[in-house]
């Protein structure tokens, strides 16, 4: 039919922009934006199936291709519309990820199996996510706060429900899988998604921390990781780092994130304060100074970590650090130039 393509398992209407789009899905700083436009609101759909594909995984694992589409679909439309926790977000983690494996320091150090456990758990690593934080579900002793017993609750769900979702002729991409790998993969990916749980963010850079002490490397620069701890530890690293990727962005792409990401706080701070509950952190809309809270951000949580991981992988990641660090100082120019504003008004008012 006229005006429907499938190239990339979805429809759309705009074949020739789609074809120049995905030429950037090796690029960091892809417009996922303009992906959710392009494939009629199905970017995680479209960049996993071309991500599959590209990395020949349906052949490796024997999915036939419906069924992986099917699955996909069905995924993309357990993420909820919230503001920042939605299937765009998603379909931006996945496509990082993608890009993190290709790292030169990281060429064929892993298998298939590690390949295909990373971008499946990258793209179901937040589904059904209600736009709330593991705090605020513990605080009001919620139903998946109760069922998860207060434990990476949010983290816990997104595996479960990923995993229901498999149940399903149609949609058990995993059904040709020998069982033994079935369980591996199915272990890595609960490790890696469990690991996206920001509590675990201090330990997790710690040992990122000690693996960059004691790297072992091949005179060709390839990182050298001999037991299942060690491949786990950097797979669960890389997919933190590309959930906590947008600073490291072009710029108009991570104001957007932010946008989103202080919209879906303020909705909570507003429940919070209608609850009369105390409004957690970032969350109140009367009270937080967008610029400065990413300014912290990137400076407590976002650079720590990526200088770590640029280290880990040295140079191949020095590209990403040099754009986080103008991100950096833009925000702070923000911060400055509000600072200026408030007392050029003070002065005027007295
Ligand atoms: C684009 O901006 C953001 C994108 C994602 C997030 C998320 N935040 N968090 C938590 C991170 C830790 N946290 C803090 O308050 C950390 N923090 C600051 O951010 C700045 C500060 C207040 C000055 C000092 C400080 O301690 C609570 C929120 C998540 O758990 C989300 C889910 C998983 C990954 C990251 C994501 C935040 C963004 O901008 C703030
Ligand atoms: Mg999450
Ligand atoms: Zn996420």
């Amino acid at each position: 039919q006229t005006g429907e393509y499938y190239t990339y398992g979805v429809k759309t209407s705009k074949p020739k922009e789609l074809d120049d789009l995905m030429e950037d899905l090796d690029v960091w700083g892809l417009d996922i934006f303009l992906m959710d436009e392009l494939t009629e609101h199905r970017p995680l759909t479209a960049v996993a199936f071309t991500i599959f594909k590209q990395r020949d995984l349906m052949n490796t694992f024997s999915i036939c291709p419906s069924t992986l589409i099917n699955y996909l679909i069905e995924l993309e439309d357990h993420y909820q519309s919230v503001p920042y926790h939605c299937k765009i977000h998603a379909a931006d983690v996945t496509q990082s990820m993608h890009v993190l494996l290709n790292h030169k320091a990281l060429e064929s150090v892993f298998d298939d199996d590690e390949i295909f456990a990373a971008i499946f758990s990258a793209a179901i690593h937040d589904v059904d996510h209600p736009g709330l934080t593991n705090q605020y579900l513990i605080s009001t002793a919620s139903e998946l706060a109760i069922m998860y017993n207060d434990d990476s609750v949010l983290e816990n769900h997104h595996l479960a429900v990923a995993f229901k979702l498999l149940q399903h002729e149609k949609r058990d991409i995993f059904c040709n899988i020998p069982k033994k790998k079935r369980q591996l993969i199915r272990t890595m990916v609960i490790d890696m998604v469990r690991a996206t749980d920001m509590s675990k963010h201090m330990s997790l850079l710690a040992e990122l921390k000690t693996m960059v002490e004691t790297k072992k490397v091949a005179g060709s620069g390839i990182i050298e990781l001999d037991s299942y701890q060690d491949r786990i530890r950097v797979l669960k690293n890389m997919l933190h780092c590309a959930d906590l990727s947008n600073p490291t962005k072009p710029l108009d792409i991570y104001r957007k994130w932010t946008d989103r990401v202080m919209n879906e706080f303020f909705l909570q701070g507003d429940k919070e304060s209608s609850q009369g509950l105390e409004i957690s952190a970032m969350c109140d809309r009367h009270k937080a100074c967008i610029e400065k809270t990413q300014v912290g951000f990137i400076d407590f949580i976002v650079h720590p970590l990526w200088e770590s991981w640029a280290d880990l992988v040295h140079p191949d990641a020095q590209d990403i650090l040099e754009s986080l660090q103008r991100n950096r100082d833009w925000y702070s120019e923000q911060v400055e130039n509000l600072q200026a504003l408030d007392k050029t008004n003070d002065k005027a008012q007295n």
